[in-house]
């Protein structure tokens, strides 16, 4: 990386710092092997620069930053250090095995912060930052200063820390919404006023390192970007102290699909940040939520059927990125219950079924009163489904109406009504179990009695909203038919099985008195 220390240029450096402000996240810690593993990621997929945690906080840190800074091939390994002489040392021993190592030292600035956390005056602080920043510059060349809680602070007393901070020899300034509190418009004007303000402004590069407390650390970092910042502080899916840090995956995307009007660029592989995401999710057990930009399980989902159809007809009337450019295989159409024909047909296609009108709209009523029912439709779902419909298309007997009536150690009733090639009948009978009540009730109401050689019921997909695959096969004067039907009520499934079954009997039965006669 050539990093100058102009801020004019259109290169935004990317420091990651998932390793070590993403690790404070309460419950994200990662083991050594897993910040070795993420670290050797982020270095592949491009970034600039790896904080790879605070060598003063532990061994486990200290012997973790080492490790990185041994391994690293091309990213800078920063390690970060407060303004005390021993943090200095320690980050400085860590980071001292690296190709490019650095000292990334902070010291608060605000009135707040000098109140209550330092206990100390601005003259001290001013004082702390030249001394600290000094023994930095011994230790190593690359020397960045935070400010922390930087936002907060008044603009006088902040460029006096900025300037001794470059005149001590920072070649990286910092400025910290520590707290995420500020806005893009105040954001931009503090950088651009420092940029603008402060003496020898040029000789270090101007940094972002925003919370996202308000829920703007990505549009309060590229509001930095326009004010002339060219290194931004993020993390792999926004990882960090409390609500988390601007995400690395956003800031990216952001650059790379609006470059119209974020005339700027990183050096990063997009193409690496899904993997990146789920790897540091896994890594701090932190699950991504669904509908997190970039990354998130639906960020290149649709599943309403206005959507759907845009979709299929041109990707790019509902989406602005394509999902293989952050290395997602591809889009997916989700099949529910505001999913229309377009995509039902296309999904269809894609299983292998080309139904003609009528079939395809019957199936496509039933599988909109399955996705009202169910949660999730899913392929398994829909081959049921439409086998279902295929096999019962030509049923001569179809189930109208059912309700059965079960008690421990009491009856077991089913009325149902059939229609019979359009003549509907309806009955009322017993049995020793609701399934025996059911078949039954099929059978008083169809004035045949077939014997039954086989049943069963299993489950077409996982939870407790499967629906169930009932098979039926049923024997009659020497022949034997199989009927099979899904649907979200196993009662429902077996009776709907039975008629199947039955219908196929009576087709066969059929095309055998048609064989007899055309013989
Ligand atoms: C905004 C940020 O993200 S800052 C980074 C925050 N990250 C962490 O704190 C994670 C790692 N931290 C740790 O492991 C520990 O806090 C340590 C090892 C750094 C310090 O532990 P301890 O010595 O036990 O101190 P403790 O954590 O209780 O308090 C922090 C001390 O650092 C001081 N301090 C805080 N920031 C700075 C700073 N930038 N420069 C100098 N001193 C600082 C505090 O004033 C306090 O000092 P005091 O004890 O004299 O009042
Ligand atoms: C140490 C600094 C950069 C920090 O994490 C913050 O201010 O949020």
């Amino acid at each position: 990386m050539s990093q100058t220390s102009q801020s004019n240029t259109d290169r935004v450096y990317i420091f990651d710092t998932t390793l070590r402000d993403g690790e404070q996240s309460p419950g994200a810690t990662m083991t050594h092997e897993e910040k070795l593993q993420v670290a050797e990621l982020l270095d592949n997929m491009g970034v600039d620069i790896i904080e790879a945690g605070f060598p003063i906080a532990s061994n486990g840190d200290f012997e973790a930053v080492s490790e990185i800074a041994r391994r690293s091939k091309n990213a800078v390994i920063a390690g970060l250090a407060r303004a005390i002489p021993a943090d200095i040392d320690r980050a400085g021993a860590a980071v001292k095995h690296a190709r490019r190592g650095r000292i990334h030292t902070f010291v608060s600035t605000s009135p707040i912060h000098l109140a209550h956390q330092m206990r100390k005056t601005q003259e001290e602080v001013l004082e702390i930052v030249t001394q600290t920043v000094t023994q930095s510059r011994n230790l190593i060349d690359d020397v960045e200063w935070s400010g922390m809680d930087a936002t907060r602070t008044p603009m006088d007393f902040l460029a006096k820390c900025v300037e001794a901070a470059i005149n001590a020899g920072a070649t990286t300034i910092n400025i910290p919404d520590t707290v995420g509190y500020s806005v893009p418009e105040e954001y931009y004007e503090m950088i651009k006023t420092l940029i603008e303000t402060v003496p020898n402004s040029d000789k270090a590069i101007f940094s972002t390192h925003c919370h996202n407390d308000l829920g703007m650390a990505v549009a309060n970092s590229l509001a930095g970007v326009r004010a002339g910042a060219r290194q931004v502080e993020c993390t792999i899916n926004g990882l960090g102290e409390r609500a988390g840090n601007a995400a690395l995956e956003e800031i990216v995307m952001a650059l790379q699909t609006r470059g119209d009007a974020l005339p700027y660029h990183t050096e990063i592989d997009a193409t690496h940040l899904a993997r990146a995401s789920k790897i540091v999710a896994a890594a701090c057990n932190f699950p991504v939520q669904y509908n997190k930009a970039i990354v998130g399980k639906n960020a290149f989902a649709h599943e309403s059927g206005i959507h759907q159809d845009g979709m299929l007809k041109n990707a790019e009337t509902y989406e602005i990125m394509t999902p293989a450019s952050v290395g997602i295989k591809e889009t997916s159409l989700v099949m529910g219950k505001h999913s229309g024909r377009a995509a039902f047909k296309d999904k269809l296609k894609d299983l292998g079924y080309e139904l003609g009108d009528n079939a395809f709209q019957e199936t496509f009523v039933r599988f909109k009163e399955l996705a009202d029912r169910k949660k999730n439709v899913y392929d398994e779902d829909l081959i049921a489904l439409v086998d279902d419909e295929m096999g019962s298309i030509e049923d001569k007997i179809k189930l109208v109406a059912m309700s059965v009536s079960s008690s421990i150690g009491g009856d077991h009733v089913c009325q149902l009504t059939v229609s019979v090639e359009g003549d509907e009948k309806s009955v009322k009978v017993a049995g020793t179990g609701s399934v025996d009540a059911i078949f039954n009730a099929i059978k008083e109401a169809v004035g045949a009695d077939p014997h039954l050689v086989h049943y069963g019921v299993d489950a077409v997909t996982g939870g407790t909203d499967a629906q169930a695959n009932a098979h039926v096969r049923l024997e009659m004067n020497g022949r034997i038919a199989s009927g099979r039907t899904a649907e979200p009520d196993t009662l429902v499934a077996s009776a709907r099985a039975y008629l199947n079954a039955y219908n196929r009997l009576l087709v066969e039965r059929g095309a055998a008195a048609q064989g007899a006669m055309a013989g």
